[in-house]
């Protein structure tokens, strides 16, 4: 295909290194390349970089104007991103904004999914000219199974560059590249499914705000914080009044859909920097509150008492009202480690049971002590 009879310009072109070599020092040549673009493939960590040293390295070692790896979207319409080397005068993207794969023989690559031998670029209607001294391209679908990624397009200032052997190295280059870039992106999928394990491993199933779990690493850190600001720490330990009653009158979904509310209800109370609303187990709830001394806690756990109140879930088995109340200890710490930060747990619960034995719907306040 190449067409040397339409060529008569070679004379002004630039002496390559390809040029006065034998058949096996060209293809020891492409061995070396391919041997040096694999190993990167295979153990480069960025992929960026391995697109950008495949394509200098082309550039570097063979009579090549362009290398380009040039990176479709998802949907396979539009080129989105092109490493490149070489001399590139004219850049189609540059020229147009947007490259659909309707334009230029990178996107009849893209198109048609096969690679594309073009002997002479002046003659190809689809050829748009990056570099005036380029007269052949060779252009190869970058494919991982069925996936397509780009297009990986080669420009030779030679008209009889582009023989089976090179074609068969710039395949295996295109495989190369698409093995890296099917790797690089499992491992971004999979740091993201992490993420959002990670997530979903803080979260408590009903109700939707934080799980013990998370929980307990934001108290130890609240913990550290404020003994490292020298500010207090407060714990609000929330406990629904008659849960079980309510459970046995109105049927445990019903019972979810209580627990769930005072969530939302105990939501509204977390407005300071670092504060958290938990379950803390079973039908208790915690909200953790750095900064807060024991004045300021008490005033957000009777704000909170009478939004329960008043929201006015009925709830036909209390001996306490007619409606769902909550019990409510708190607790503040003036941090200081080694004091272990359990110790305010244990204080809010004591408070929480003392405003239990007083008669339930109120809050009791206690300064945790070392
Ligand atoms: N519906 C529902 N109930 C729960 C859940 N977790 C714990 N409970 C129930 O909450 C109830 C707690 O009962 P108790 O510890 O006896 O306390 P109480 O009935 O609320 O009484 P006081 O706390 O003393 O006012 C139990 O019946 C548990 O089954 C939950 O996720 N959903």
């Amino acid at each position: 295909m190449a067409n040397d009879a339409a060529d008569n310009s070679t004379a002004e072109l630039p002496a390559a290194p390809w040029d006065g070599r034998d058949a096996p020092a060209r293809n020891a040549t492409l061995t070396r390349i391919l041997v040096r673009i694999a190993r990167e493939a295979l153990q480069g960590a960025d992929l960026e970089a391995m697109m950008q040293g495949t394509c200098a390295c082309l550039v570097a070692e063979l009579p090549v104007a362009i290398a380009s790896v040039i990176l479709l979207d998802e949907a396979h319409a539009y080129f989105v991103h092109e490493v490149w080397a070489g001399e590139w005068t004219l850049s189609p993207l540059e020229a147009t904004g947007d490259w659909p794969v309707s334009r230029g023989c990178a996107g009849r690559c893209a198109r048609l999914g096969t690679p594309q031998l073009i002997a002479d670029v002046r003659v190809d209607p689809d050829y748009v000219a990056g570099n005036d001294l380029v007269r052949s391209e060779y252009l190869v679908p970058i494919r991982h199974r069925q996936r397509m990624h780009g297009v990986l397009n080669i420009e030779s200032t030679r008209t009889d560059f582009f023989d089976a052997e090179a074609c068969a190295v710039f395949d295996a280059v295109a495989d190369l590249v698409a093995g890296a870039i099917h790797f690089a992106r499992m491992a971004n999928e999979l740091q993201q499914v992490n993420h959002r394990l990670e997530q979903l491993s803080m979260i408590d199933g009903l109700t939707g705000i934080a799980n013990r779990r998370c929980f307990d690493r934001e108290l130890d850190m609240g913990w550290r914080r404020m003994a490292a600001e020298g500010r207090p720490l407060s714990l609000l330990m929330v406990d629904a009044d008659a849960f079980k009653p309510l459970n046995d009158a109105c049927g445990h979904l019903h019972g979810d859909e209580c627990l769930r509310e005072l969530a939302r209800i105990c939501g509204e109370f977390v407005q300071g920097e670092g504060d958290l609303v938990a379950r803390f187990g079973g039908e208790e709830l915690v909200l953790l509150l750095p900064g807060r001394d024991l004045a300021a806690a008490t005033a957000i756990a009777e704000a909170l008492r009478v939004a329960v109140e008043t929201k006015a879930m009925p709830h036909p088995a209390s001996p306490v009202a007619a409606h769902v109340t909550v019990s409510v200890g708190v607790a503040t710490a003036l941090p200081a480690v080694p004091w272990p930060p359990e110790r305010l747990i244990a204080t809010a619960d004591r408070a929480m049971y003392a405003a239990k034995r007083r008669g339930r719907n109120r809050v009791c306040a206690e300064l945790a002590n070392p």
